[in-house]
């Protein structure tokens, strides 16, 4: 059973300050906050009721990417939501100074992995760790990103290679389903 969260005992303290349980009550009162809460490492006090609550307002919000530090939290709609995934999206994105600062969002992902392998300095192989049970989107995401690397990596100024990013995108996505024979992407 939790007993100490944040520093905080599940009783009252010693001292007369507040319970976990009154900064529970105290944070879930806020609830017409909560959806704002883009970060879960600003969830206080963390517990599972603290975090899914947030998760739940978000997901109320339409908003279905959240950060949990350096991870993100994605969560499956189960509806289509065609204005989070378009190729205009994708470019604000691609050509954010700073990305992370815009609101969490697989493209912010995506873009920060791209401008690592391609750094002047000092390119460094990346990989991103899609996980979740079955029927979470792990394909959904990986999909995305495919198209996200498509679009941002092609020049935006000719037709020509417009349409070579298209067919590179199709030939993508394409070989997903060989890839996840070899591969499940749990
Ligand atoms: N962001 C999203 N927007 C809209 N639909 C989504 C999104 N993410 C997932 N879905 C839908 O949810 C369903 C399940 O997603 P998906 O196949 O990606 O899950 P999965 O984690 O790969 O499952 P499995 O492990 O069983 O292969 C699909 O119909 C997919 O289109």
């Amino acid at each position: 059973m939790l007993q100490q969260v944040n520093g905080h005992r599940s009783g009252s303290d010693a001292q007369g300050g507040k319970s976990l349980r009154e900064d529970l009550q105290e944070f879930l009162g806020g609830e017409a906050l909560l959806h704002e809460l883009d970060d879960l490492t600003k969830v206080n006090p963390v517990t599972l009721e603290t975090v899914l609550r947030c998760l739940q307002a978000r997901y109320a919000a339409d908003m279905f990417y959240t950060s949990a530090g350096c991870t993100l939290v994605a969560l499956n709609p189960f509806k289509p939501v065609p204005q989070l995934y378009s190729p205009a999206l994708m470019r604000e994105y691609h050509a954010a100074p700073q990305p992370q600062k815009l609101r969490p969002h697989i493209f912010a992902v995506g873009e920060q992995t791209y401008r690592n392998v391609q750094s002047l300095i000092e390119p460094v192989n990346q990989s991103i760790i899609v996980s979740g049970e079955s029927g979470a989107g792990k394909t959904w995401t990986s999909r995305c990103l495919m198209k996200f690397y498509a679009v941002v990596a092609a020049s935006p100024t000719s037709l020509e290679s417009h349409k070579i990013a298209e067919r590179i995108e199709q030939r993508i996505l394409n070989s997903n389903p060989v890839m996840e024979a070899f591969v499940p992407s749990r």
